[in-house]
This record gives structure tokens, sequence and C-alpha cells, in this order.
């Protein structure tokens, strides 16, 4: 155990322990946390040593191993595989790895709960629920994501066999994305424009099987495949999909809202907008995972910072680097945004919960709201979360280049949360209508001869920043709000009241520019809120190293040698490097291969 981590964890001055239960909604929400987590982090075929080291075949296969052995235990200690269930959330939230239960369970089957008829969920949630078939969603195509209505795979209603035929008329019309499509899935619920009678109405979802559930292989018409590496998400088999006039059963158009008859007429829905739901589940799930990832890299980087010593202050003396006040103006706010996103995400929970079931029951009021607080809080956070983590890695020096850091692979993993489930600028301009300013110069736009389309458009920087000002206005009064019901010692009071303050202060100071425009504050008010900030990071550097332990995240889970609980860094740094595969023989193939007849040549 590293000195510096023990007198880090002797100096603070409230319990850790009070804090992860506070945190965790109560002692026996912590207990249950522990009790289900320990089924994963006892179980060895959910960790592996070189996964870093694996090949991206490799790691599909190792993936989809994790995949079957998350549903076997959830069998074996009877957890219903259900996104509403706390103790299937707690399971899949302590493997830190993208694997296919997440589409499979929050989009494919929620898409079916939610928008299909009572016959369409006894037909197929039990053979959801039981793995007797693996989903995905599939709406985005080669051309279109953002443009929902743009989509082209068409879905057309035959009278005469009561059939839809679903085909993928160009090359733009490919899905292109869906996770977990190319390699695994054998049903998708497919976005795809509706056309009955010759007329089009719209995009309406259609479950449809891609392969064969004898031998996986890709049903007649259906061609499936990877799209290929990405930037991350390397467990992910996102794949593309062209139909070839498909045809599926009537009774396979989610039909709960809108209908097709089985003579083709069509019957609307009373929002058109209730087809789009299994987006909004995951943009507020995205919202507490934004939180969930910067706290993770938090931890690593704080903890690091306080075992890190560099360059001497004084003759003889080589502070902690976590001593210094830019290394608390880095990551501090960073901790700060992480415990605020966590307050916004159990709000977000609690808020689509009670408007889901709202929803369930036909009351479709909400929805529009839902939306845009949903759109607007996923675009921010995923946008904050992945610029935080990348200050948490850049913090740890050298070594958070290296892999051994682990911030990398928390940085992958959300990175692309900034574009699926809904580009973030777009996202930005579902919240911004709800801002006042804005539509003021819209109407300003408007009066001086532009059309709506063009007024929005050459508004949209403000939109956004609108937005943005709105999602950060909302977090800070959530944040304020949350810690005001809790039930706290005072000694933890104070330490959480000085973070608070960090992150609103921060923040002004972050925007000063937005403020000192709209004659909100002056040059002097700011230049208190920066002294403030300083004043701020001196009250939180005792207990940063007490907070981050808070979170409880387990060494499995982190994995990273430079924020391991022990703090042991150099000793594991040095066996990690000498594990690499490169290190297998002390002298490389290459060189008898290539580097030999160099030294030889007559160059
Ligand atoms: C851009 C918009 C928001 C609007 O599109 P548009 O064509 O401009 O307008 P529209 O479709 O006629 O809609 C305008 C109207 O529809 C409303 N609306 C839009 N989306 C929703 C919603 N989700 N819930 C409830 N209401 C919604 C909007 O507020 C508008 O309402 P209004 O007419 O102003 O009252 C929408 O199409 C959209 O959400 N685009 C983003 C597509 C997206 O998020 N794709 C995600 C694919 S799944 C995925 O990425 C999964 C990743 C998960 C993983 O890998 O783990
Ligand atoms: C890792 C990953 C997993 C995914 N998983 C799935 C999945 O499971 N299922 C699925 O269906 N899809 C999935 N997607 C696709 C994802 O949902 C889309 O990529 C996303 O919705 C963005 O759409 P797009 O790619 O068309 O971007 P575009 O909309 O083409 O964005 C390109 C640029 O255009 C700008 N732009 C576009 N429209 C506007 C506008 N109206 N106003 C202002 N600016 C605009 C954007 O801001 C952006 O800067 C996934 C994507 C990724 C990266």
């Amino acid at each position: 155990m590293s000195e510096s981590l023990q007198t880090e964890r002797k100096n603070a001055t409230f319990n850790i322990k009070e804090l992860t239960d506070t945190l965790n909604g109560g002692p026996e929400e912590t207990r249950k946390r522990k009790q289900i987590e320990s089924l994963v982090f006892n179980t060895p075929a959910f960790h592996r040593q070189d996964r870093f080291q694996l090949s991206r075949e490799e790691i599909y296969d190792y993936s989809i191993k994790v995949y079957g052995e998350l549903i076997k235990l959830c069998k074996k200690e009877n957890i219903e595989i259900r996104y509403d269930n706390p103790d299937y959330v707690r399971l899949v939230g302590c493997i830190p790895e993208e694997i296919p239960v997440g589409l499979h369970v929050g989009m494919f089957s929620s898409s079916i709960s939610d928008q299909g008829t009572e016959e369409q969920q006894k037909k197929w949630i039990p053979l959801a629920r039981n793995f007797k078939i693996f989903g995905t969603y599939a709406q985005t195509e080669l051309a279109h994501g953002t443009f929902v209505r743009g989509l082209e795979t068409t879905a057309t209603y035959d009278e005469s066999k009561q059939e839809f035929i679903l085909n993928s008329p160009t090359i733009t019309s490919t899905k292109w994305w869906p996770g977990f499509l190319g390699r695994t899935s054998n049903h998708a619920v497919i976005a795809a424009q509706l056309y009955t009678k010759s007329k089009c109405y719209g995009i309406h979802m259609f479950i449809v099987q891609l392969r064969d559930l004898k031998d996986h292989k890709p049903l007649p018409g259906v061609t499936i495949g990877d799209i290929g590496d990405k930037f991350g998400f390397d467990t992910v088999d996102n794949g593309f999909l062209r139909l070839d006039n498909v045809h599926i059963p009537r009774e396979n158009m989610l039909m709960k809202y809108a209908k097709v008859t089985p003579e083709g007429k069509y019957l609307p829905p009373t929002n058109a907008k209730v087809a789009y739901s299994a987006m909004t589940l995951i943009r507020v799930v995205l919202v507490r995972g934004s939180a969930k990832a910067l706290a993770s890299a938090s931890t690593i980087a704080i903890r690091y910072s306080a075992v890190r010593h560099q360059t001497e202050t004084a003759p003889g003396k080589e502070p902690q680097v976590l001593d210094y006040v830019t290394q608390q103006y880095k990551l501090f706010p960073q901790l700060a945004t992480a415990l605020a996103f966590g307050f916004a995400g159990n709000y977000m929970i609690d808020t689509f919960n009670k408007i889901h079931s709202e929803i369930s029951s036909g009351q479709l009021d909400a929805l529009s709201e839902l939306h845009g607080i949903s759109s607007g809080l996923k675009a921010y956070t995923t946008d904050t979360a992945t610029a935080g983590i990348e200050v948490c890695r850049r913090a740890c020096g050298g070594h958070g280049y290296s892999n051994a850091c682990g911030i990398q692979h928390i940085y992958a993993n959300v990175l692309p949360c900034v574009t699926l489930e809904g580009e973030n600028t777009v996202m930005y301009l579902q919240a911004a209508s709800k801002v006042i300013s804005t539509i003021k110069r819209l109407e300003q736009l408007r009066r001086s001869g532009m059309d709506q389309d063009e007024a929005w458009n050459t508004a949209g920087i403000e939109l956004v920043q609108a937005a943005k000002a709105h999602c950060h206005y909302f977090i800070v009064k959530n944040y304020l709000r949350s810690l005001e019901k809790l039930n706290m010692t005072p000694s933890l009071r104070k330490v959480m009241n000085s973070i608070a303050l960090l992150y609103g202060n921060y923040g002004i100071d972050e925007n000063a520019g937005d403020f000192l425009e709209s004659g909100f504050m002056t040059g002097e008010q700011l230049n208190l809120v920066k002294a403030k900030i300083l004043q701020l990071l001196s009250e939180v550097r005792r207990n940063a190293v007490a907070v981050v332990d808070a979170f409880d995240f387990d060494d499995k889970y982190l994995r990273s040698i430079l924020g391991a609980y022990d703090g042991d860094v150099y000793n594991r740094l040095y066996n990690w490097a000498k594990s690499s595969p490169l290190n297998k023989t002390e002298v490389h193939s290459s060189y008898t291969e290539y580097l030999q007849q160099l030294l030889k040549s007559k160059l």
C-alpha cells in the first residue's frame, strides 16, 4: 500500500463509508450493490489480464463469452434481465465492456414492450427475456442517422398475403452502425418508411428475423456484416444490413399506437413521436453513464496524483503532484462534475420512469418535454464528460499515455456517446427551443424577412449555446437541491458543499464571457469567483482521495495500474510492461529478419 495514499486516507475529515452510502441511496443499497458486484468480480470468466493485448476478433470473441456468462449468471441467481430491474442494472454496471445485452434489452426489447400490442409482447418478450433470440435496434442508414424522417428502407404492405415486404432500395439505405448487428443478432427492430395502398405514412418499427435460429446463417434476402474497425467500442460488431424484398407477417409491425388492418388500412397514432421512445430511454441512461465514466477517470487521476511526486519545490522536498494548484484546477472540477452529473442522472431516471408510466397508459402530453430535457442533458453530459476524461488522462503525464493508465478505455467507450443516440449538436437543438432569449433572436430574424428554417439555421450557434446554458443551469440547480434533500453528518455536508460550490463557480469562470456579455456579472465579481475557486481547491485538496474512494470502484472494474486502490504504481507498471507480448523473447524475430542484414550490409 502506497504510504502517500495511506496518509491521504488518514487525513480525511469525513467518513468515506457514509459518502458511499449517500451516493448509493443508503447502506442497504450499498450492501445490495456490493453483493451483486461480487458475483462478477469473483467470476474469472469476466476478467482477462491480457484484454488490452488481444486482436479485434479475439476481443469480439471475449465479449460474446462475457455475454454468455452474464446470461448464465442471471439465470443462476434468478436476476430478471430488464432495464428497470435494479439488480440487473447493478450487474451490468460493473462490467466495463460494451456487450450485446445493452442493445438487446435497452432498445430491442424496450421497443417491443413500449410499442408492441399485448399479443406482440406476449409473443416476443419471453423469447427476448430468455435469450431464445438476440435482437438489436436498426434505424441508422449509410446516408441518414439524424434525419430519421429521411430514412430510405421501405416496408410495403402486400394485402393479398397480409405481409410487409422490407427492402433496401438504394446503397444509401443500407442499415449502418447498429450495435451487435454484424455478427451477433438474429433479429432486429427495423425503422422503415411504411407504405400501404401506395401511400407513405412515414417511419414505423418492424420486427425482422435476420438469421436462421438453427445455424445463424443470414436468411434469404439478408446481406449482413461488421462495418470494420472503429476508434473504440472494439467489443461491438456494429453492422451493416441490406434487405432484398424480405417478407414478414403483418403482425411484425409494432402496432400499439399506429396500425395497418389486414385490408391495408392505416390507423394513425395519437402522437407520431411515440415511435422514437427507445432513443429517449438510452439518452436518459447515458446521462448517468457519463457521470460514472467521469467518476472513474477522476478516481484514477486523483489517486495517481497523490502517489506521484515530482519536481523539488524546496531543497530535498518533492511534493505530490496533487499539491500543485494547477493539478487541482484540472482534476477537482472533474470530480465535482462527476458528482453533479450523478445527481442529474438520478433525476433523469426518476423523471423517465414517471413519464414512461404515463405514456404507457396512453397519456402522451409529457413526451415532448421528456424528449427536450433528455436530448439536452444527453448532449451536455456526454460532451462535458468526454472532455473531462481527457483532462484526467493528460493530468497523468507520460504514464497517462500508456494503456496501463486505464483512462483510454473509459474515453474510447464514452466518446461515441457524443454521436450515438443523437448527434449532440442536433440534440442541443431539441432543448434550445425552450429558451426565451433565443426565441427573441429567432423572432428578430423572422421580422427581417427570413422564413422559419432559414432563421433557425442562422441562429443555430446561439441555439446550441442557449441549450448548453439551459442544461448547465439545470444541473447546478438539481445538484444543490439534491444535496439539500440528503441526510448527512455536518463533516460530510461541509465537504460536499465545498465541492458543489466549486462546480458552480468553475462553471461561471469557464463561461465568464457569457456572464459579462449578458451584463449578469461585472469583471470585479468575476474576480471574486476566481478567488473563491482557489479557496475551494485548497478545501477540497485534503479530502480528494477519500471522495474518489467513496465512489467505491473495484480495481477489477477500473482496470487501471495508475489508479489501483493500493497505489503500488511502479511495481505494477514494471510487471505489466514485462508481460507485454512484445517481450515474450529476449530478441524479437525481426532482428534476424531485418536488422541483422542491415548491420551486415555495406550501405
Ligand atoms: C433530429 C430529431 C430529434 C428530429 O428530427 P426531424 O426530422 O427534424 O423532425 P421530426 O422527426 O419530424 O420530429 C420533430 C418533432 O418530433 C419531436 N421529437 C423528435 N424526436 C423525439 C423523441 N425521441 N421523442 C419525442 N419527441 C420527439 C420533436 O420535439 C419535434 O416536435 P415538435 O414538432 O417541435 O412538437 C430526431 O429525428 C432524432 O432524434 N434524430 C437522432 C437520431 C438518433 O438519435 N438515432 C439513434 C439511433 S439508435 C443509437 O444510436 C443506439 C446507440 C446505442 C448503443 O450503441 O449503445
Ligand atoms: C458507436 C456507435 C454506435 C451506434 N449504434 C447505433 C445503433 O445501435 N442503432 C442505430 O440505429 N444507430 C446507431 N448509431 C448511429 C448513430 O445513432 C448516428 O450516427 C447518430 O444518430 C448521428 O447521425 P449521423 O451519423 O447521421 O450524423 P450526422 O447527422 O450526419 O452528423 C454530421 C454532422 O452534421 C450535423 N448536423 C446534422 N443535422 C443537423 C441539423 N439539423 N442541424 C445542425 N447540424 C446538423 C451534426 O451536428 C454533425 O456535426 C451508432 C453510432 C455510433 C458511432
